[in-house]
């Protein structure tokens, strides 16, 4: 026996063994040990949820449940896509009441619909405790990186602080010139896949003359080129990884070898040497000023400016604005953070309501006589944009129904007391935007209607907002930076279309709302366009 215990004493000696035992303690408490202590926690609170798998969780429950309730389009128009799209919340809310835990492989999520402990859970208080899990992280980290989407703590409110200043100075900019950026947007080219386009009228876009395209100016030809050649970039990262992420499960998958890994790493390096060519070209414009060191007002001219001033203090050897910097890896995860979180988004909200405007004429008609009588013959401006409110009101219903993101995840990093709710460090809570946003409590009984009056000035349930129950752009300091943007881009987009155009639905229109990361539609959205002036 002693010889036993001797032979295993030098075995784990050895430092080999000792860092194998060590990896095997960390995985087996990583994906098992830990999350079985949260589920036991959650258990001891009355809060249960279906049995997990080993490693697995409840992962092939969910994947069966949607690919059955998405297989085929919907027979009929409507918003009621819950159950198509999260029948797992649908089935497990029902079993198990409305709060309960399920588990994404080895990650314990807690689905949270409680609005009053969402507005808390979202508050102030909480933004350094809670964040974006490893899953998430890791799920991303070939398309975007880092950046301040999936940053945490205060490399996360580093980045924050600067990005609300550039996306700030880039909406002054876009309402200050709100009819030049749509004509720019006009003459973008193709629309994109997935995106609403004129059914059986290819590119034809009667409020484009053929001359201005061939006129615009070397500079514009080019940074179109490029900005298409990102969105493809980006598209295709886009899908590839949601496939890649799938496997995530499996402890030490990061590192196989996949075909998609290799495919993502391909595109990610062209994109980044794509990034890489603008940031130059804005160094270049730059310097031609040769006055100052800044880069203009935009995004990417702050995020430069802000890698500049860290430069210079080290140089000056001044030591650097504290331990976090902009370096130019950052830059281009900044980069693909807001094409991600901004162009995806913002293209689907328009998809969205187009769709909803093509398939409801009488609220087409509403919001075209107000564009009229509020803008007259002239292209919207910023000070038209505010009286635009039964377009506010479609935009805002849109994205009740049709929430780009239908989902918002956060982890706990730390034990966190929510009401009468323990939720232990570790633990993922999941807000279900989507059945939020339809339930009949909240909403009321035609909460799968399309009733912009809703959201009319002063309507009652108008009020929900501040409560956690509108939640199409998150809530609290993580809520999205680019809010106000969207909307405006949103308003003077459609301002210009309604004022253009008629738009009616085409008989090709198939119904099949599909989560992909964002809402979209399986087979995009054609519209048929009909000019309103010869
Ligand atoms: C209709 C359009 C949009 C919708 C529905 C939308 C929605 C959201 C949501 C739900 C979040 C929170 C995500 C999470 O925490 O998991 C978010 C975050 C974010 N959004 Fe948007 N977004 C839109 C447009 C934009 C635009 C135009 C920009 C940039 C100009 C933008 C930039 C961001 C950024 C940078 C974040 C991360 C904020 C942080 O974590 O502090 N978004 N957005």
């Amino acid at each position: 026996m002693a010889a036993f215990a001797a032979v295993v004493m030098v075995i784990a000696s050895s430092p080999l063994v000792a860092l194998l035992l060590r990896a095997v303690w960390v995985t087996l408490s990583c994906y098992w040990l830990t999350p079985m202590r949260i589920r036991r926690a959650m258990a001891a609170q009355g809060v249960h949820g279906p049995p997990p798998r080993p490693l697995i969780g409840n992962l092939r429950e969910v994947s069966a449940l949607v690919a059955k309730t998405t297989a085929d389009d919907m027979p009929s128009l409507s918003h009621d896509i819950v159950g198509r799209l999260m029948p797992h919340y649908v089935l497990w809310s029902g079993t198990y009441g409305k709060l309960f835990v399920y588990f994404y492989g080895s990650e314990p999520r807690l689905c949270l619909t409680d609005t009053a402990l969402i507005k808390e859970f979202l508050s102030s208080k909480y933004a350094h405790g809670t964040g974006k899990s490893w899953l998430q992280r890791q799920g991303t980290k070939h398309f975007i990186g880092g950046g301040v989407l999936m940053d945490n703590g205060a490399r996360w409110s580093n980045q924050r602080h600067v990005v609300r200043a550039g996306v700030h100075g880039r909406q002054a900019q876009g309402e200050s010139r709100a009819h030049g950026r749509v004509h720019e947007a006009d003459d973008r080219g193709s629309p994109r896949r997935g995106g609403a386009r004129p059914a059986g009228g290819g590119d034809r876009r009667p409020h484009d003359p053929p001359h201005r395209r061939h006129h615009l100016p070397h500079r514009v030809q080019h940074q179109l080129r490029h900005r298409q050649a990102h969105l493809h970039l980006l598209e295709d990262l886009h899908s590839l990884t949601a496939r890649s992420s799938r496997h995530l499960w499996i402890p030490g998958s990061q590192y196989f070898p996949s075909k998609y890994r290799r495919e993502i790493r391909r595109l990610n390096g062209e994109l980044e040497a794509l990034l890489m060519e603008s940031i130059r070209r804005s160094r270049e414009i730059a310097d031609e000023g040769r006055t100052t060191a800044t880069y203009g007002r935009g995004l990417l001219a702050m995020l430069l400016s802000e890698m500049e001033k860290k430069k210079e203090e080290e140089e000056k050897g001044s030591g650097g604005a504290g331990e976090f910097s902009y370096d130019a890896q950052l830059v281009i995860d900044e980069c693909k953070t807001f094409f991600f979180a901004g162009h995806e988004t913002s293209a689907l909200l328009l998809t969205w309501t187009i769709m909803l405007l093509a398939t409801n004429p009488a609220w087409q008609e509403k919001a075209r006589a107000e564009v009229v009588q509020v803008c007259g013959d002239e292209p919207p401006s910023a000070d038209h944009l505010s009286k635009l409110t039964v377009l506010q009101m479609i935009i805002q219903e849109s994205l009740r129904l049709y929430p780009p993101a239908t989902l918002l995840p956060r982890m706990a990093f730390e034990d966190i007391q929510l009401g009468d709710l323990r939720l232990p460090r570790g633990l993922s809570v999941w807000i279900p935007v989507l059945a939020i946003h339809r339930d009949e409590s909240i909403w009321g009984a035609d909460a799968h209607e399309f009733r912009p009056e809703r959201f009319a000035p002063g309507a009652r349930r108008l009020s929900a907002a501040g409560a956690g129950r509108f939640l199409p752009f998150a809530a609290g300091p993580r809520n999205c930076v680019g809010q106000a943007y969207a909307l405006v881009e949103a308003k003077v987009v459609l301002a210009i279309l309604l004022s253009s155009f008629r738009f009616a639905i085409s008989d090709n229109y198939r119904h099949a709302p599909v989560n992909v990361l964002t809402l979209r539609p399986k087979h995009g959205v054609p519209v048929h366009l009909r000019p309103l002036r010869p």
